[in-house]
C-alpha cells in the first residue's frame, strides 16, 4: 500500500532534520577554513572552488533532481558558509529591485552586504576605493548589444573580471493602476525601453519614453505619479507597491543580459583553474591592412577558441578601435600561454581584464 500524505511528510521532516546537522556541520567546517584564510591573510571567495564543488555535485547527483536545482541549492549553502567566514560587499546598480542586484544574488547567492549605486561609473568607484570588494556591471544583452559605458570603463579601471552571470531578463509595465488607460509617461533604463520598443509602439504609442538612470529609479518614480507607467522587475513593482500593468513586454522572449563580477586584482590574487575557464583581454592593433587578421592567428595555431569579439572606437581621432576579446581556457594550459605570448607580441595595446570560470 502507498504511504499516506502524513506518511511522507514525517519522513521528510526526518531528512530535513539530518540535512540542519550536515549543514551546519559544513558550516562550522568553513569557519575553520575561514581561521586558516585570515591567518594566511588569503581571500575568503574562491569562485573556481565553488564551480567546482557544483560540478562535482551535478555529476555525481543519481536524480531526481535537475542540475540547474543543485546550483542553485549550493550557490546558497556557500553564500551562507562564505558570510560566516566574512561578510562580502558587492556593488550594483541601484536601487534594490534592479536586474543587476538579481546578477549579484545569482552570482553570490543571497548571504552578502548591499551596496547599490547610482551608475555604473559609481560601481567601479566602489569597487576600486574599497567600499565593496566586488562590483556586478552588464555587458551586453542579446537584442541591444553590448553596453558600451561599461566596456569604456573597463579600458582605464585597474579592475579584473573575475565571473560573469546570464540573466533572464523580464521586463514588465508596472504602476499605480493595473491597466495601460492613461499612461502618458513610461520610464526605464534606456536599454530597457530599447528592448520593449515593439511592445510600446504597439500598446502605448502616444506615451513619452522617458531614460531614467535605472529600472527600478523609474518604479520608485512611477510611484509617485498615476499617469506614469515604469519598465521594470517584478520585484522593483514589489518593492515600490505598483500592480503589473502587463507581463513580460520585451519584444525578444529570451532577453538576456550578461553581467561581469569585478574586483581589484588584490582582492582575490591569481586566478586558479577550475576546469572550465574563459578569459577576457582588451587589445589593439596597427592601423594596417590585416592587422585584425592577424591577431586570430595565434588563436588558430594553438587551438584556442574565441567566444566574443567587440569593437569600441579608441578615441584617438584616427579611426582606430579596441578590440574586446573572449578566449576559452586560463593561462596555466600550455597552449593557452603560447596563444596569449603569441598574440601580444601583435597589439599596440594588450590587456588581460580577467580569467574566470565560464558561466553554464
Ligand atoms: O573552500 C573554501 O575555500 C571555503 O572557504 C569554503 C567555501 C564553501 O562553502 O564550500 C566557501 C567559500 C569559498 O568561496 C569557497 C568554498
Amino acid at each position: 500500500m502507498t504511504q499516506t500524505l502524513l506518511q511522507l511528510r514525517q519522513q521528510i521532516d526526518s531528512v530535513d532534520q539530518q540535512l540542519l546537522m550536515l549543514l551546519n556541520q559544513r558550516a562550522t567546517l568553513a569557519n575553520e577554513v575561514g581561521d586558516i584564510k585570515r591567518h594566511e591573510g588569503s581571500p575568503v571567495f574562491r569562485p573556481e572552488r565553488e564551480a567546482q564543488v557544483i560540478h562535482s555535485l551535478q555529476a555525481a547527483s543519481p536524480g531526481p533532481l535537475k542540475g540547474d536545482s543543485i546550483a542553485h541549492i549550493w550557490r546558497e549553502v556557500m553564500s551562507a558558509c562564505r558570510a560566516l567566514e566574512a561578510p562580502q560587499r558587492v556593488a550594483y546598480l541601484g536601487p534594490a529591485g534592479t536586474f543587476s542586484e538579481q546578477a549579484a544574488v545569482q552570482f553570490f547567492g543571497s548571504s552578502i552586504e548591499h551596496v547599490p549605486c547610482a551608475s555604473f561609473d559609481e560601481v567601479f568607484r566602489a569597487a576600486t576605493s574599497g567600499t565593496a570588494q566586488f562590483g556586478v556591471v552588464p555587458v551586453e544583452n542579446n537584442t541591444e548589444g553590448v553596453v558600451t559605458r561599461t566596456l569604456d570603463l573597463f579600458l582605464n579601471s585597474p579592475v579584473h573580471v573575475i565571473g560573469e552571470i546570464s540573466l533572464l531578463v523580464r521586463h514588465n509595465l508596472l504602476r499605480l493602476s493595473p491597466t495601460l488607460e492613461g499612461v502618458d509617461v513610461v520610464l526605464a533604463h534606456a536599454q530597457a525601453l530599447a528592448q520593449c520598443q515593439g511592445w510600446l509602439a504597439t500598446h502605448l504609442p502616444n506615451a513619452e519614453r522617458r531614460a531614467v538612470s535605472s529600472n527600478a529609479e523609474g518604479a520608485r518614480l512611477a510611484a509617485g505619479n498615476p499617469a506614469w507607467a515604469a519598465i521594470a522587475s517584478e520585484r522593483a513593482g514589489a518593492e515600490f507597491g505598483l500592480h503589473l500593468g502587463a507581463h513580460a513586454i520585451q519584444d525578444d522572449a529570451f532577453n538576456r543580459t550578461r553581467f561581469a563580477v569585478i574586483c581589484l586584482p588584490q582582492v582575490l590574487g591569481a586566478p586558479e583553474a577550475s576546469g572550465k575557464d574563459c578569459i577576457s583581454l582588451i587589445v589593439s592593433v596597427p592601423n594596417r591592412p590585416g592587422a585584425v587578421h592577424d591577431i586570430l592567428v595565434p588563436l588558430k595555431t594553438h587551438g584556442v577558441s574565441m567566444t566574443r569579439f567587440e569593437s569600441r572606437p579608441a578615441r584617438s581621432g584616427q579611426w582606430e578601435y579596441f578590440f574586446y576579446i573572449d578566449l576559452q581556457g586560463h593561462p596555466s594550459q600550455p597552449h593557452v600561454a603560447a596563444a596569449l605570448k603569441d598574440l601580444q607580441q601583435l597589439c599596440a595595446f594588450y590587456k588581460v581584464l580577467g580569467t574566470y570560470p565560464a558561466s553554464d
